[in-house]
């Protein structure tokens, strides 16, 4: 006898007992102790319990009842609300399931029972829907869709597992001001409302929930304290209750809230704890993942000084643009902004100073676009304006107001300065139909505009173009010339004018290039210092030279010194002492055997840094001359602050000295001045007796030029002093 015919007093074969046997709902039947007196298939498919009946007791069934707690559950059990719902553990063996049981009380002939269905299938669903919820999200989020797009998925996704709530996911930002990012169910107006709001002690359950930074759960929206503000905005909509979680990132900030509204008052389920839990999970990494993105494309897109768009971003709004232009016709401006003497600025007063100054023009550059323009860095002090709807007129104008603006006294440093800029600008589609030669063409204005002597507006002319491309030419192949050594080095001698002796020589610069041919070094000496190649070119002339040097002086060849030109650009920022020293160190020459021409120029540039530099290095014992003497600047008095050892008489001096009186008088108080200073005096470029002569009259105590020697390769050197140089050594 089965135990239901022993319960019911019915046979086997008895309608009723089949439709319960066999009904899908998983029914059991327990007594007041716990007996589970019946059980029916579905019960025991689900419950993974044997078919065969057997006398269990709840706590077998369930791994989280005992008897005490099924003696509370019998207790709530009253008559007048005798169906309750709990959520318990499943089976021993499969613990970790969750069911949902509903118990109802019956009564028969005296006798008390409990039926206790398990709707074994919701909460399997549930957890279901739930693992669906997060892997729809997580692919939204890996698939890169946009935050708002992502919440706005996990939020319809909630709401269809739990129709009875209206989610809302709603950012905090750094200043503690709310911005919606997703709440489907609810109208735009509720968003519209709360944007900008600030998170608070009272500030509804979300604004409550980020300002605590724990979970703050309203039951009754219309009596809450924590809603008196808001609660106008929430009751017309139906909103009734609210519970809020605070999402916080890795750092503990809450960067959001997770809310689940409710029409009714009333608090969360246990379903709905778990799933706001899973969800405000999901929202974290959503964010995390977002802000990563953000990062990275700030990297990516933007210059880390100044924050502005880098090339990057250019290119891509530029090419956005070019495309929109097709359409329109509207003309778009692109203009390169280049500030003149940043280097010099930059090295005088520090770095930091630089990167503030370059921050400060930023700033002001920016204030002068309309907000759909682009200001982009590019690097160093290369800003880049790409204006839509702006023809050559109108970019003129604002180029000569960033001009103006640009020379506002700049305050703040040490000293105040102002600064000026050079511009060049190309306008699509005259000059480029694409961002490489919008870009290209700007450049290139851009440099015509530095060539005008800084302070200059360009705008890009086709015939500009050659000129660009032999700069650009020439840059490329001399790179190559540097790092294969192609270059090679010629020597000069000096003669002294009294004794007709040679005292030296200066080492000149050559290269041949295999398709350009013979360049001179005024052509490729000003391309190496705009390319930063120059430094790698005067340490390979002056290695080279100094070699030749203690070659010769092992051979026996008399030369006792040499000069090499080292450019101005050396000294700001370098190492150049450094290099010097360890030169002389390791090929063990006499310091006083070499000296270094420089310009004039670098004697007058601000800065203590050169000052300081050049005295270390005349410390070593190495001879510092003045090149092109007399051509630069009127002042003198840098004569007495830098320990110079020589003055090069310009060439330009020279030439005329026999018909040119001038000229004649300049040379001399160029010699007087250097006899004031003790400096020796050198004439360059002397090609005649009769400039020898006077010179020679007037005091000049040393000379070269071709009128004793063209520059030479050493083989052909010592081919010379072995000939035609032999007077000047005997
Ligand atoms: N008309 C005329 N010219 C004469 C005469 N005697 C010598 N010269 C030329 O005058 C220039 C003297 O060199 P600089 O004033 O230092 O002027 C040099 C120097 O400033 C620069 N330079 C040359 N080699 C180097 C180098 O290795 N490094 C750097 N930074 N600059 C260099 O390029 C400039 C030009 O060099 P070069 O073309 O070699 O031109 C040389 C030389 O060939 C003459 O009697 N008549």
């Amino acid at each position: 006898m089965s135990q239901l015919t022993a319960l019911l007093g019915r046979p086997e074969n008895d309608l009723i007992y089949r439709l319960l046997m066999d009904a899908p709902l998983a029914i059991a039947c327990v007594d007041q102790s716990g007996d589970i007196a019946f059980s029916n298939g579905a019960f025991k498919a689900l419950l993974n319990l044997p078919e065969q009946d057997q006398t269990l007791h709840v706590s077998d069934v369930f791994s989280s009842i005992d008897e005490l707690r099924w003696g509370r559950f019998c207790d709530l059990l009253s008559d007048e609300e005798n169906l309750k719902s709990f959520e318990l553990l499943g089976p021993a063996k499969d613990a970790s399931r969750q069911v949902e049981i509903s118990l109802q009380r019956l009564s028969d002939r005296g006798r008390q029972w409990v039926a206790l269905i398990v709707h074994g299938d919701e909460p399997w669903e549930q957890q279901e829907g739930i693992q669906l919820l997060q892997n729809e999200v997580l692919q939204a989020v890996a698939s890169g869709k946009p935050l708002h797009s992502s919440m706005d998925i996990l939020c319809r996704r909630v709401e269809s597992l739990a129709p009875e709530v209206i989610c809302t996911v709603l950012l905090v930002d750094t200043d503690g001001k709310i911005h919606p990012c997703a709440a489907p169910s609810l109208p735009a107006e509720f968003g519209q409302a709360i944007e900008g709001e600030s998170i608070g002690p009272a500030a509804g359950s979300c604004g409550t929930s980020a300002w605590r930074g724990e979970a703050v759960e309203v039951t009754d929206i219309a009596t809450d304290p924590l809603w008196s503000t808001y609660k106008a905005l929430a009751l017309p909509l139906g909103l009734a209750a609210c519970w809020s979680s605070p999402i916080k990132l890795r750092d503990g900030r809450v960067a959001a809230t997770f809310a689940l509204y409710y029409r009714e008052k009333r608090s969360a389920s246990e379903f709905h704890r778990k799933m706001v839990s899973a969800c405000v999970h999901l929202c974290s990494l959503a964010i995390e993942h977002e802000h990563a993105e953000q990062h990275i494309h700030q990297l990516v897109f933007h210059d880390r000084l100044t924050g502005l768009p880098n090339l990057n971003l250019l290119k891509d709004r530029a090419q956005r643009a070019l495309q929109a232009t097709v359409y329109s016709g509207e003309p778009l401006t692109m203009m390169f902004l280049d500030l003149d003497h940043f280097k010099t600025v930059n090295e005088s007063l520090g770095h930091q100073a630089g990167d503030r100054l370059l921050q400060e023009v930023a700033r002001r550059l920016q204030s002068c676009i309309a907000a759909e323009d682009t200001l982009a860095r590019l690097g160093g002090d290369e800003f880049v304006l790409l204006l839509s709807d702006t023809g050559a007129q109108k970019a003129r104008a604002l180029a000569e107001h960033l001009q103006v603006r640009l020379s506002d006294v700049i305050e703040g440093e040490a000293t105040p300065f102002s600064m000026t800029a050079s511009i060049g600008i190309s306008i699509a589609p005259e000059d480029a139909i694409d961002f490489e030669m919008l870009h290209r063409n700007a450049d290139i204005a851009l440099y015509q505009a530095k060539a005008a002597g800084r302070n200059a507006i360009r705008f890009y002319q086709s015939h500009m173009n050659d000129a660009a491309q032999q700069h650009l030419i020439i840059a490329s192949a001399l790179r190559r010339a540097v790092s294969e050594q192609q270059l090679d080095v010629y020597y000069q001698p000096k003669i002294a004018l009294d004794t007709g002796r040679l005292m030296g020589v200066e080492a000149l610069v050559r290269w041949v290039d295999p398709e350009l041919g013979s360049l001179p070094p005024d052509r490729f000496i000003p391309v190496a210092e705009e390319t930063g190649l120059i430094a790698a070119l005067d340490s390979y002339v002056m290695e080279k030279a100094c070699r030749q040097l203690v070659s010769w002086q092992a051979q026996g060849v008399p030369v006792t010194s040499v000069a090499v030109n080292l450019s101005a650009t050396e000294f700001r920022g370098g190492d150049i002492y450094q290099r010097i020293k360890s030169l002389v160190e390791r090929l063990a020459i006499k310091p006083g055997m070499l000296t270094l021409e420089i310009t004039e120029s670098l004697m007058m540039e601000p800065g203590s840094d050169i000052h300081d530099e050049l005295i270390r290095i005349r410390e070593l014992g190495v001879g510092l001359s003045i090149d092109d003497f007399g051509t630069g600047f009127s002042s003198l008095s840098y004569l007495k602050r830098f320990p110079v050892t020589e003055l090069k008489l310009d060439r330009s001096f020279v030439n005329d000295l026999g018909h040119d009186a001038s000229d004649r008088a300049l040379a001399r108080a160029v010699i007087q001045l250097g006899a004031t200073f003790g400096l020796q005096v050198v004439a360059e470029g002397v090609e005649t007796r009769n400039q020898a002569d006077i010179l020679s009259q007037i005091g000049c105590t040393l000379a070269q030029g071709y009128y004793f020697a063209h520059p030479m390769p050493a083989d052909q050197f010592e081919h010379w002093l072995a000939g035609d140089g032999q007077d000047y050594i005997e």
